[in-house]
């Protein structure tokens, strides 16, 4: 089976995927809409991609393209205990005059490195590994946020560990595949549905889950680019799709609003 992550070699998601299945066939994408169309055009058979984070929140690029790809679906979910370093050319942190990581990263780390480093210039790049390899290519002055694995794969000193803002920092990543996962069990149910622009009309939907005591894991809104103040829902629901209250609720969830689609139904990750 072959597998794409966001890479190069010693990202976070690549930590992931090796947690989903160590023994399949790992090819890196640089960016996440690259891993979910490896899925798509069929190159690979599965992917991992970073959805959200417990400090800085979901990852749009990721929701977005997951609601265009319509033949797509949510497989599985890996949760990963996030936990970031300083790493560089240089060994002494006085010499650095920029830091370069993934967006996600550099919010996770934002209070630290102003307190670390005042003044610095920040960059962002695709990936937290990309940033490390960037970092070993350009040589002095420039730090990166990154995995231990990507300061010993490109060859980079440890200047800080753990610069997380907050040490309970969590980032859950999502498994794409042409196929719905088959297993019952312990699972979550992820739905996305659009809903007319009238008062109650969202209270509605998320009615159908409470009346039936489904437990809403998370709920995030994405706009739906076609007009201002209009919204796609993204909803994760404790339960398996099959169930007999669940099925109920998703009934009666497709029959009141304007779009709604089964994302996935897979096992609750672990940590
Ligand atoms: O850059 C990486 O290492 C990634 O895997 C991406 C990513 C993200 O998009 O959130 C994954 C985990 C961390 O939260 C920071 C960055």
């Amino acid at each position: 089976m072959k597998l794409s992550f966001l890479g190069p070699k010693g990202t976070f998601t690549e930590e992931a995927c090796i947690k989903y299945d160590s023994v399949s066939e790992h090819i890196e994408y640089p960016t996440i809409d690259m891993v979910v169309a490896s899925v798509r055009d069929r190159k690979t058979d599965e992917g991992i991609v970073p959805i959200e984070n417990s400090i800085e929140g979901s990852v749009n690029l990721t929701l977005d393209t997951i609601l265009e790809e319509q033949e797509l679906f949510i497989k599985g979910e890996v949760l990963l205990p996030i936990r970031h370093n300083l790493v560089s050319k240089c060994s002494d942190l006085q010499e650095i005059e920029i830091v370069i990581s993934h967006p996600h990263a550099l919010a996770q780390c934002y209070r630290h490195i102003k307190e670390l480093l005042p003044g610095v210039e920040i960059a962002t790049a695709e990936s937290t590994a990309k940033a490390a390899f960037i970092a070993s290519q350009e040589g002095r002055g420039i730090a990166a946020i990154a995995t231990l694995r990507a300061a010993q794969l490109y060859d980079l000193n440890v200047l800080v560990r753990d610069i997380q803002d907050f040490d309970n920092n969590i980032t859950r990543f999502i498994v794409v595949s042409r196929e719905e996962n088959s297993v019952r069990g312990d699972c979550k149910t992820s739905i996305v549905f659009s809903t007319e622009n009238k008062p109650g009309s969202l209270y509605n939907v998320l009615k159908e889950f409470a009346i039936r005591g489904l437990n809403l894991t998370k709920i995030e809104s994405r706009p739906s680019k076609k007009s201002f103040g209009e919204y796609i829902f993204f909803v994760d629901v404790d339960g398996h799709k099959d169930d007999e209250l669940m099925k109920e609720a998703l009934k009666a969830v497709r029959s009141i609003t304007s779009y709604f689609r089964i994302l996935g139904c897979y096992p609750k990750g672990r940590l």
